[in-house]
């Protein structure tokens, strides 16, 4: 299927893998955007920087059993595929580069041996390393970044591409992907970009859509109380304890109680490990993840955002 003259849309590893090998004939470099789909302006604008870098653009549209628990989103996860396929033909179309090709792989095409949701019983091929369980939403979801691992390698292995674009919104992710990356030699770039958010401040998701628009708009004091704890800690100059930044944090953050704090957390940046004092020069990662009510009043959403010290 074709969806606009230029955009190919690939269902089978074999296609996307011949394509990759054209453009490797032709000394073509090859940008790759791995997506989960309900596409928005944060997934943009991580496309338009792999237009600006590299000769071709590659999209996948997947969303990956194995980093949902049983009990989470998987069934009511946002698909709005032909959405997302008129994004991607005419977003860009005034454009010099335009996106080359989007990966739409059936659950089989990726998991050709099948797959086992309930990590107890999980057998067989999975992909973990360091930052995957440990910390943060690690803890919080054990089997989702094991399960991001698995994807984000077989995705590699089929696009191969010259440069792989990531989001700074989920911060861990990052982190594992780019340990993914150094500890199996894989040959790409990991390109991470700044978190794009709504006028109100709160960072862009797909499961922003399951918000009513009251709670949406209210959601905007996440992303202040992130900031309010960035403001005390630069006010300072000097070392600051994470105790004191999570008080500032959380006086924000509790003062609405349609937002449940499931975690705030103060941690080293490259290591991920929590740490007591923030010392400027080394900085820290302040992630945070929050429960809100669904708009149709059935199940909560999980709200995640992070800001960096310096
Ligand atoms: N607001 C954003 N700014 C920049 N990149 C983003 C933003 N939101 C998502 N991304 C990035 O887009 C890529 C695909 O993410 P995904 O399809 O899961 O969307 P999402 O909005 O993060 O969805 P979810 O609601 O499941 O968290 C990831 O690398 C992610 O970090
Ligand atoms: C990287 C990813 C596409 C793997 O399924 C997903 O975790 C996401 O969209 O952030
Ligand atoms: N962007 C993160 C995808 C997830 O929460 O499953």
């Amino acid at each position: 299927m074709t969806i606009a003259e230029s955009i190919k849309v690939f269902r089978t590893i074999q296609q996307v893998r011949q394509w990759r090998l054209q453009c490797l004939l032709n000394g073509k470099s090859v940008g790759f955007v791995p997506t989960m789909g309900a596409l928005h302006d944060g997934h943009c604008s991580l496309v338009n920087q792999s237009l600006k870098d590299n000769d071709n653009t590659v999209v996948s549209i997947f969303v990956n059993p194995s980093q949902f628990a049983p009990h989470e989103d998987l069934d009511s996860y946002p698909r709005t595929i032909d959405s997302d396929l008129n994004i991607l033909a005419n977003k860009f179309k005034n454009y010099t580069k335009q996106v080359d090709a989007i990966f739409i792989p059936k659950i089989s095409e990726m998991y050709p041996s099948g797959i086992e949701l309930d990590i107890s019983k999980q057998r067989g091929a999975f992909v973990t390393v360091k930052g995957c369980s440990e910390q943060l939403e690690g803890v919080t979801r054990p089997q989702f970044f094991r399960g991001v691992a698995t994807v984000v390698t077989k995705l590699l292995n089929v696009v191969k591409p010259t440069n792989i674009y990531f989001g700074q919104k989920d911060a861990q992710q990052c982190i594992v992907i780019k340990n993914l990356v150094k500890d199996l030699l894989i040959d790409t770039n990991v390109k991470i970009m700044p978190t794009l958010r709504e006028t109100n401040g709160l960072a862009m998701s797909s499961r922003n859509e399951y918000l009513s628009p009251q709670t949406r708009q209210e959601a905007s004091i996440i992303y202040k109380s992130l900031q309010t704890g960035k403001q005390y800690y630069e006010s300072k100059n000097s070392v600051v304890s994470s105790k004191d930044i999570l008080h500032e944090i959380h006086s924000i953050l509790d003062s609405n109680p349609t937002f449940k704090t499931e975690y705030v957390s103060i941690n080293h940046p490259e290591t991920l490990d929590e740490i007591e004092n923030v010392e400027p020069g080394t900085g820290a990662l302040i992630t945070l993840a929050v429960v809100a009510p669904k708009q149709d009043g059935v199940g909560r959403a999980r709200l995640i955002d992070n800001i960096i010290l310096h």
